[in-house]
């Protein structure tokens, strides 16, 4: 199983004075919390994805985390990323080992997913799907809206999910719907798009993705309230 980590982002939203995945979270980054939680879902190659003139950073975390050999823990290789998340994420999944057969998507930014969210998503490809990713019930109602601002349609709750990362696909699917050079914000939507299907698993509140500078403080109170630590259930 391989896994490529996007954490190339600006963190705009979040306004501070470097990317986002560098930003500290409780005396750790973004990233380190994320490259944490992957090691401990037991995976054998992760590409970690930067921003160019970050990428000596992020080995230094790769190596605080799985240490300087790593040979207990998986592969790690630090990669620049591009303009867009898409971009990112074909740049790690070349940079993957043709040993690879079955890849995780996963953003840095939910740097607190729990190990159970890469277990379902692991399982669910272990059980022959194409692509699994998690999912969460929404608690709002949710519109559909014209330019002009009228309404359009009311989904049904109960056929709706917010979803989150990691995504997961077998690797030559992933590959052919990046091919396809379509964007999208999330990568079920291209796999979704040529046809093939893929199984929503349950995900976890504390997934959320940090994006905002609120999503910092709630992500600080999830972290001392002791709800995660590396390799949380
Ligand atoms: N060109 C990009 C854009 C995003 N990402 C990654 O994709 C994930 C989800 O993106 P988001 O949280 O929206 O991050 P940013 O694009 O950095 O945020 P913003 O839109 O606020 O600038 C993040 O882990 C981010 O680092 C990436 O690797 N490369
Ligand atoms: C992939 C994702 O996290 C799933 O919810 C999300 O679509 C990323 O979107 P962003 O606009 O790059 O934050």
């Amino acid at each position: 199983m391989g896994v490529v980590v996007v954490a190339a982002g600006s963190g705009s939203r979040l306004g501070a004075d470097r990317p986002k995945a560098f930003v500290e979270l409780a005396g750790a980054t973004l990233l380190e919390h994320a490259l944490r939680g992957v090691v401990a879902a037991g995976v054998d190659e992760v590409a970690v994805v930067v921003p160019a003139d970050w990428v000596t950073q992020a080995e230094m975390v790769a190596v605080a985390v799985v240490g300087p050999a790593g040979p207990a823990g998986p592969a790690m290789t630090v990669v620049p990323g591009g303009a867009e998340r898409t971009d990112s994420v074909a740049a790690g999944l070349s940079s993957l080992s043709e040993q690879v057969h079955h890849v995780l998507v996963h953003d840095a930014a939910r740097c607190l997913t729990p190990v159970v969210v890469f277990e379902r998503v692991i399982a669910a490809l272990a059980r022959g799907a194409r692509g699994a990713i998690p999912g969460v019930p929404v608690v709002d109602t949710i519109k559909t809206v014209a330019p002009d601002g009228l309404i359009t349609g009311t989904p049904s709750r109960d056929s709706l999910r917010a979803v989150q990362t990691p995504q997961g696909f077998r690797r030559d699917v992933l590959e052919q719907a990046h091919a396809a050079g379509v964007p999208a914000t999330d990568d079920a939507a291209l796999v979704e798009a040529l046809g093939h299907p893929v199984l929503v698993v349950d995900g976890d509140p504390r997934s959320l993705k940090i994006t905002t500078p609120a999503d910092l403080v709630h992500a600080e109170r999830l972290l001392a309230a002791g709800s995660r630590a590396p390799g949380h259930r």
